[in-house]
């Protein structure tokens, strides 16, 4: 099996962990960064996993989402406050399934294999992801493809 790995820095945003009783309730930010692990049991035609350089469209995505945004749980309370300061043009909100460390690579785990999917058919496989807050504070999600073979 070959491995590669991918890093995308410097997307400021902010987010609300409404169910924590201490001070990630309240709204605060980082400038996160996000690392990718690809795996494939066999090569592209120029001995490449996945080209570094094949991300542009998902580097978008990755903007659209994080650059300059409020992330909000799907389930927060204060959601509409939220779409209402959106159409205010105050927030730009992104609303995500959980928008922690560990939420956020969950989520990213899926949209990366969907963008392999289109992109590789099925030969490159994401099996882990790893969203940083700071130096200190990540969290990863990691799932395996049961009998992963490339095409
Ligand atoms: N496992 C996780 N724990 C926490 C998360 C998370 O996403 N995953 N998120 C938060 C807060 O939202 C925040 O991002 C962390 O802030 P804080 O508690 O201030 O972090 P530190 O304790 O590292 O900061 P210090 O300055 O060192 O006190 C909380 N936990």
């Amino acid at each position: 099996m070959y491995i590669s790995t991918k890093k995308f820095t410097g997307f400021p945003c902010t987010h609300r962990q409404w169910r924590d009783e201490g001070h990630c309730k309240y709204v605060h930010g980082y400038s996160r960064e996000f690392m990718f692990w690809f795996k494939a049991s066999s090569l592209d035609n120029k001995g490449w996993v996945m080209d570094f350089g094949g991300f542009k469209e998902f580097k978008k995505f990755l903007d659209h989402t994080f650059d300059h945004t409020f992330l909000a749980n799907q389930d927060d309370p204060e959601l509409p406050l939220f779409e209402e300061m959106d159409k205010k043009g105050i927030i730009m909100l992104r609303v995500l399934p959980s928008v922690g460390m560990e939420g956020t690579s969950k989520f990213l785990h899926e949209k990366m294999n969907e963008y392999l999917n289109k992109h590789t058919q099925g030969r490159v496989y994401c099996f882990r992801v790893e969203t940083r807050e700071n130096e200190k504070n990540s969290g990863i999600y990691e799932e395996d493809k049961n009998g992963f073979t490339a095409v």
